[in-house]
């Protein structure tokens, strides 16, 4: 097991982030923990990672005890914090380096790190004058310098435009191949993007912990289009398992599918056949979003 959680509950002062939270985590395997404002994800992250101490139970990562094999735990776990604390007036392979020197990584990493993540054409450059998903990547880069086992990436992706969204994501779900990937979120479409489960927290409880198939499976699927050009609801309904649709927005529909067969080809061929652009298609999984809203309102 990479994760193992046993009734870990976290108070400060007054204030009781964290109350009896177990949960386990198998490699390779992506894991959204997902959660509105002060639900005490990044807590949770910072108990995992050694940089603080429960006020009980215990956990193991890469089955090292977080409180008494605590640099083994850190030489097991990649970890880019909430908010990536970087040196702006530093090169990003000086940076680099310089980490790889105190984690004792031998330098070719660096290089490699700078590949894997994308960096190569900014290398280069300063940390300040890189765009804010290239800043992600270096902290991505630095978590994974000393190629842990186990990478925990608080809210990866907040704060970045739809392509840098769309690149990270891709990077993860890479890294998620062969890594256990621990990442927090109040997005529910990231869950749906990158993860194999999730596990809902909500005022410091886990309301939630299931398989993103097992939500699908006969579950209903929202496609959410946006066209060049207002198009009548009726033409829509004439879509195979089409249930209902709503224009949310101008030209932006909701299409709600009774089936888990990914419906997207069919609304691309349906504007296609009808000479109608596409400026967005994006599919959600009812299922998520209604459990999230139920458990968490
Ligand atoms: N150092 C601290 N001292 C006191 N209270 C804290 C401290 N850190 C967090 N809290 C409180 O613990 C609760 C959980 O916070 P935490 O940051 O873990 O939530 P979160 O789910 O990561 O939230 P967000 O999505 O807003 O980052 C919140 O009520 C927060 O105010």
């Amino acid at each position: 097991m990479s994760i193992k959680v046993e009734n870990i509950t976290k108070v400060y002062g007054q204030q009781k982030a964290l109350n009896n939270i177990s949960f386990e985590i198998s490699r390779p395997e992506i894991v959204g923990f997902l959660g509105p404002n002060g639900a005490g994800k990044s807590t949770m992250m910072k108990i995992l990672t050694t940089y603080i101490q429960p006020t009980e139970g215990q956990a193991q990562v890469n089955g090292h005890d977080i409180l008494t094999q605590t640099q083994k735990v850190q030489q097991s776990v990649g970890y880019l914090p909430e908010h990536n604390p970087l040196y702006l007036e530093q090169y990003v392979r000086e940076y680099l380096a310089f980490n790889a020197s105190v984690y004792k990584v031998d330098k070719a990493r660096v290089e490699e790190v700078i590949t894997l993540t994308g960096l190569t054409p900014e290398a280069h450059k300063t940390i300040g004058q890189l765009s804010k998903g290239y800043r992600q990547r270096v902290g991505l880069a630095n978590a994974l310098l000393h190629d842990p086992e186990v990478l925990i990436l608080d809210e990866p992706t907040t704060g970045l435009d739809p392509n840098q969204l769309i690149d990270i994501r891709q990077l993860i779900k890479n890294l998620g191949k062969d890594k256990t990937v621990f990442l927090s979120t109040h997005i529910m479409q990231e869950v749906e993007a990158m993860c194999d489960r999730v596990i809902i927290i909500n005022k410091g409880e886990i309301v939630a912990n299931k398989k993103l198939q097992e939500l699908r499976d006969g579950q209903e699927q929202i496609v959410i289009v946006e066209f060049d050009y207002r198009v009548e609801d009726a033409f829509l309904l004439k879509l195979p398992h089409v249930k209902s649709v709503k224009n949310t927005h101008d030209f932006i529909y909701e299409i709600t599918f009774s089936t888990t067969e990914d419906m997207r080809s069919h609304v691309f061929d349906f504007a296609h056949d009808n000479e109608l652009k596409i400026l967005q298609l994006n599919q959600k999984n009812a299922s998520l979003e209604s459990l999230f809203r139920e458990l968490t309102a």
